[in-house]
């Protein structure tokens, strides 16, 4: 790595790349912001506004910002790559990487599922591509609000692969806070436990906070974890311990009453109201979901050793209706979504 001088693209500048590039660009990295129309447009005029949960509030000028629809121009002086796509678009970034990315460009997937980095580096032979995982929720500003606002929603850093000398000590900056790890498969099972959440708010439309505050909604992911943990045992796969909670612990405490989940789990509940899920995101913007790389990865591991997963698949039929409808979040009850006694 050239340290501090190395070049940074931002490939897939929506809420994450904005929210990572900006820290990036504010703590002097040399970053370029590979987007589409809108977000490139406002990035342009307006530069970008970085907060976060901590109070941070920050603003990169216009000036300073290098924002680019052209993927030759992003990509062809990169040092680092950090893939920001949502999983439905890994295969044509990977296919634009090999076309204009340098060979020895270090590529990170910063996104959620367990397959995406296994995509680029199929797509990418002899690349060097590591995982990694962001933990934390970012709120992308309404179209149209300038500058383009990308707030950290909540708690948590970024993890990647360890093995690249001064990749780390690149990336962790003032406001984004990376960690090397040696087990990073076993983080994205870990993740993908919480994500299963993602779904439920996108179709309850409530704020994480609210719906995670509610022992309805906690007894459905409770059970959505029971399928997918059930799975990864069959599978021989031991998710890692990302919050201060063993994986195996999370069904129960997620089954406590309100004010003692309150308690065990502040840190988890210490989110700004306005977070919700990306895939509330992409509900909302009619756009198709990541529910196939979520949901999804669970039934199909669960399939392979015969084990039932049937909320997962409820929950999975339910936000197939609403992309289809693109009428934005459906605004379930808890037995609508369980289908339990008061949802016929
Ligand atoms: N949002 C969050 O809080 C979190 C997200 N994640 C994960 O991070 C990943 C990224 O999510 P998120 O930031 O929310 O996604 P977004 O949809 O906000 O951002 C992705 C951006 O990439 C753009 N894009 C797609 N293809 C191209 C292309 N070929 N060239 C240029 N730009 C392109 C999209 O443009 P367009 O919209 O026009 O298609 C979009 O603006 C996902 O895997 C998600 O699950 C993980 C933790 C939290
Ligand atoms: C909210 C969070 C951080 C965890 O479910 C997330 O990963 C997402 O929005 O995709």
């Amino acid at each position: 790595m050239g340290g501090a001088t190395s070049t940074i693209a931002i490939a897939g500048a929506g809420s994450i790349g904005c929210h990572v590039g900006g820290c990036l660009a504010l703590a002097g990295r040399k970053v370029v912001f590979l987007g589409r129309g809108r977000v490139v447009e406002a990035l342009r005029e307006s530069g970008l506004r970085v907060s976060d949960l901590d109070g941070r509030d920050r603003r990169v000028e216009a000036q300073a910002i290098s924002a680019t629809d052209d993927p030759a121009t992003a990509l062809r002086d990169a040092d680092v790559i950090l893939v920001t796509v949502k999983s439905g678009a890994t295969g044509e970034m990977a296919g634009l990487i090999a076309a204009h990315g340098r060979p020895e460009a270090v590529v990170v997937s910063l996104q959620n599922g367990v397959d995406n980095a296994d995509r680029l580096r199929a797509a990418l032979p002899g690349r060097r591509v590591l995982t990694g995982m962001v933990m934390f929720n970012v709120v992308q500003s309404p179209d149209g609000e300038t500058p383009l606002r990308a707030h950290r929603a909540s708690q948590g850093e970024v993890m990647i692969d360890d093995g690249v000398d001064g990749l780390v000590g690149l990336l962790d900056v003032d406001g984004l806070a990376v960690e090397a790890r040696a087990d990073m498969k076993a983080v994205q099972w870990s993740k993908l436990l919480m994500n299963l959440n993602n779904a439920l708010v996108a179709l309850s439309d409530l704020p994480l906070a609210r719906q995670l505050a509610d022992r309805s909604w906690r007894a459905i992911l409770a059970a959505e974890i029971d399928e997918a943990l059930a799975a990864m045992r069959a599978a021989g796969i031991a998710p890692a311990r990302i919050t201060g909670l063993p994986p195996s612990l999370l069904p129960k405490v997620l089954r406590l009453p309100d004010w003692l989940f309150g308690i065990l789990a502040r840190r988890m509940l210490a989110i700004d109201p306005q977070a919700r899920s990306s895939m509330w995101d992409d509900v909302k913007r009619g756009r198709p979901t990541e529910i196939d790389e979520l949901q999804g990865a669970v039934i199909r591991l669960a399939k392979q050793a015969g084990i039932p997963t049937p909320l997962n698949e409820r929950v999975t039929a339910l936000v197939r209706q609403a992309e289809a409808a693109k009428r934005g979040p459906p605004g379930l009850t808890p037995d609508e979504v369980s289908g339990g006694p008061r949802s016929a």
